[in-house]
């Protein structure tokens, strides 16, 4: 059985307390984009792993995918499989590529094997996987909070505009985005700020990210300078980075920043 874990991109972020658990409280809009990954598992005699496409970084038995399967596994007499991922979705992006494969496979696994989890039990294990993992489930735009595993639903409707992603030739890893913060409430709430028209967020909806990583980073920021320079109604790096996405209402011709960087088009 196979299955496609799709990005998602953050309209949004503020960070707002550091825990006691040492992770952050935060808000965020996640909005599911068309980047995808394809994920399959197939019954076999033993437990594998295998990947193609872009290569993923660390020591396969630490891939989302097997976490998730022996953590379904301790709860459910679930056979080996054989998993395999063909990986698209860039990594270390801010585009929650690995959450997503290892909420796509809880689902995956829950349908191939009729285990019959609700949604919200889904989430649960997600949880458990990483913060952002618990978004993939529903897959659906939503207003998060906590550490980015609660969420409130949110109207907000981007298929008017094309979403163009820019992913510069460097990599940000989370925990390196959370070593630069310093937490603040925000100023303003973003759901009620998520609702002012597309060509305002330029002005109110910010990414605590930002600042500290384009001081070290400052190839990000000059993607996103570049995209409102080709007219996007609104431009932010994604997550905590190193992706940088633009809001456009048509196609725009970028192609002096393609010949730098990746580019993909969600439309
Ligand atoms: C920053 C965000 C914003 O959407 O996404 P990405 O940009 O990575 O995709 C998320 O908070 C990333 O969530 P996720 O990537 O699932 O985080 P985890 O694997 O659980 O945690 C990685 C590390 O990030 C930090 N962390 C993560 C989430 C959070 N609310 N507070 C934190 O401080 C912790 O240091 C943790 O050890
Ligand atoms: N299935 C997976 N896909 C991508 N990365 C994975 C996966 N499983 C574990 N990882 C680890 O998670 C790290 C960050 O993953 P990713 O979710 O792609 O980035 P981001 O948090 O920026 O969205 C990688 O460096 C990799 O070591």
């Amino acid at each position: 059985m196979i299955t496609f874990p799709n990005a998602k991109i953050n309209l949004g972020l503020n960070i707002t307390e550091r825990r006691e658990d040492g992770y952050h409280n935060l808000e965020t809009v996640f909005y599911p984009v068309q980047i995808k990954d394809a994920l399959e598992i197939v019954e076999s005699k033993m437990l594998s792993f295998q990947s193609s496409g872009i290569a993923i970084p660390g020591n396969p038995e630490s891939n989302l995918c097997l976490k998730a399967y022996h953590l379904l596994k301790k709860d459910y007499d679930i056979p080996p499989v054989s998993i395999h991922l063909h990986k698209h979705i860039p990594i270390g992006a801010g585009l929650g590529g690995g959450s997503a494969d290892a909420a796509f496979f809880v689902k995956l696994v829950n349908q191939h094997f009729n285990l019959s989890l609700s949604n919200e039990a889904m989430m649960e294990y997600a949880r458990q996987l990483g913060a952002d993992c618990a978004f993939f489930i529903e897959n659906k735009p939503v207003f998060a909070f906590e550490k980015g595993d609660r969420f409130e639903p949110v109207q907000v409707d981007l298929s008017a505009y094309v979403i163009v992603l820019i992913m510069p030739p460097v990599h940000v890893s989370t925990a390196e985005a959370y070593g630069g913060i310093k937490p603040a409430p925000a100023s303003r709430p973003l759901q009620e700020l998520i609702q002012l028209p597309v060509t305002e967020w330029r002005h109110h909806i910010k990414n605590d990210f930002e600042i500290n990583i384009f001081k070290h980073h400052p190839i990000i920021s000059n993607v996103k300078n570049a995209l409102y320079k080709a007219g996007a109604l609104y431009a932010s790096m994604s997550g905590s980075g190193a992706s940088v996405f633009g809001l456009f209402k048509q196609t725009p011709n970028l192609k002096h920043l393609e010949l730098q960087h990746q580019m993909y088009l969600s439309v």
